[in-house]
């Protein structure tokens, strides 16, 4: 049998990783927070709280909620929880628990309250070279893998050949992979893509039409290519941003755009209520589900008080969000600016 992987995180992402794994006969060891949502997966093979409608081959599942025992089986573990958790879950692992493990984070964002990256966290607090690294990105809702619509999903790393092998694994009838080593770039275009959904749903519930949301997002992209842009001069090559990069595949414009335009896309939907005058805390509590760009919004406005990016729409998405500008004369300042 092939060696387990271990998956951390029981949302919709994680769930739906499971399916492509064990679909491909993989083994898993499953880290589920809840007891009892084990015992009913135990019993009735399904996640109750999240695609609901994906039964496993529980033969292939090693489900707990010790941590510490799930990646101690594993030498590649796959984190899945939201960022804002991602702190609290690995508390658990002493420090050397990563040593020698293959990481894939396959989480969109960065932690907040640090502003820091993923793998900057996982250097700090685990010791985990860059090398061990590893993504997955691109433009893929849990929603549809749990359809088996086909998607495409973008593995990167330092190390071709070993992001391929991680890759592999994952690919099926339903699931391309494409594999790229801009490690740092994806991620950051992962998190501000759901900064620029929201902007999307923003302008949805506040009545703006198709028209105007294609110019929003055109004018997100060019913003999402200037940060990327500027942020390699500012950090320099220590922070390993691929030097060439072609921002117009998949995991960066093509996730900006399902991310902005799909109806299952929970960034949307918060900005959506935002836009139709919900606060902050009351579109939090209507959704089940966490909305990455929330966080994100924050963390790049701060990051980005250095980096020094044209970014009207990040800058207008963060002060609605965290201080409480008023929507509609946030975007009535945008419409200006667009080209
Ligand atoms: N859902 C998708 O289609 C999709 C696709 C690609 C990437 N992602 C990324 O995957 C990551 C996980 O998102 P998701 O969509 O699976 O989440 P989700 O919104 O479906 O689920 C939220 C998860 O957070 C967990 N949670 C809630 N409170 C918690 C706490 N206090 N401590 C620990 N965990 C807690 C819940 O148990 C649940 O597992 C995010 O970074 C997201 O951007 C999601
Ligand atoms: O539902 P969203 O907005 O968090 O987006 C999910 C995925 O990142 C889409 O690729």
């Amino acid at each position: 049998m092939a060696n387990p992987i271990a998956i951390v995180g029981s949302g919709s992402w994680a769930t739906a990783l499971a399916k492509i794994l064990t679909d491909n006969g993989q083994p898993v060891y499953w880290w589920i927070r809840s007891e009892e949502v084990i015992r009913h997966m135990q019993t009735r093979h399904h996640n109750k709280h999240y695609l609901t409608s994906v039964y496993f081959n529980t033969a292939l599942l090693q489900l707990s909620d010790n941590l510490q025992t799930v990646v101690a089986a594993c030498d590649t573990v796959i984190l899945a929880v939201p960022s804002a958790f991602l702190t609290s879950v690995l508390e658990a692992l002493p420090e050397d628990a990563l040593q020698n493990k293959k990481v894939i984070s396959a989480i969109k964002g960065m932690i907040p309250d640090q502003n820091r990256l993923i793998n900057e966290y996982l250097l700090t607090e685990f010791g985990l070279p860059l090398e061990q690294y590893f993504t997955i990105t691109g433009p893929c809702h849990a929603e549809e893998v749990a359809a088996e619509k086909l998607s495409y999903l973008t593995f990167s790393g330092l190390q071709p050949a070993a992001t391929a092998e991680l890759a592999a694994l994952f690919t099926n009838a339903n699931l391309q992979t494409v594999v790229n080593t801009d490690v740092i770039g994806v991620q950051f275009a992962a998190l501000l893509k759901n900064i620029y959904a929201l902007g999307a749903g923003i302008g949805h519930g506040l009545d703006y039409g198709d028209n105007f949301l294609s110019v929003l997002i055109t004018n997100s992209f060019r913003e999402m290519q200037g940060f990327l842009e500027k942020y390699g001069q500012y950090a320099g090559t220590e922070h390993h941003l691929a030097p060439e990069h072609d921002y117009n595949a998949s995991a960066y414009l093509g996730d900006l755009l399902v991310t902005c335009y799909s109806l299952h896309s929970r960034n949307r939907t918060f900005g959506n209520m935002i836009g139709k005058g919900y606060s902050v805390k009351a579109a939090q509590l209507e959704m089940n589900m966490v909305a990455e760009g929330y966080y994100a919004s924050r963390c790049i406005y701060e990051i980005n008080r250095e980096v020094g990016a044209y970014m009207p729409v990040a800058q207008a998405v963060y002060s609605i969000l965290w201080e409480q500008q008023n929507a509609a004369e946030a975007f009535m300042a945008l419409e200006k600016g667009f080209i």
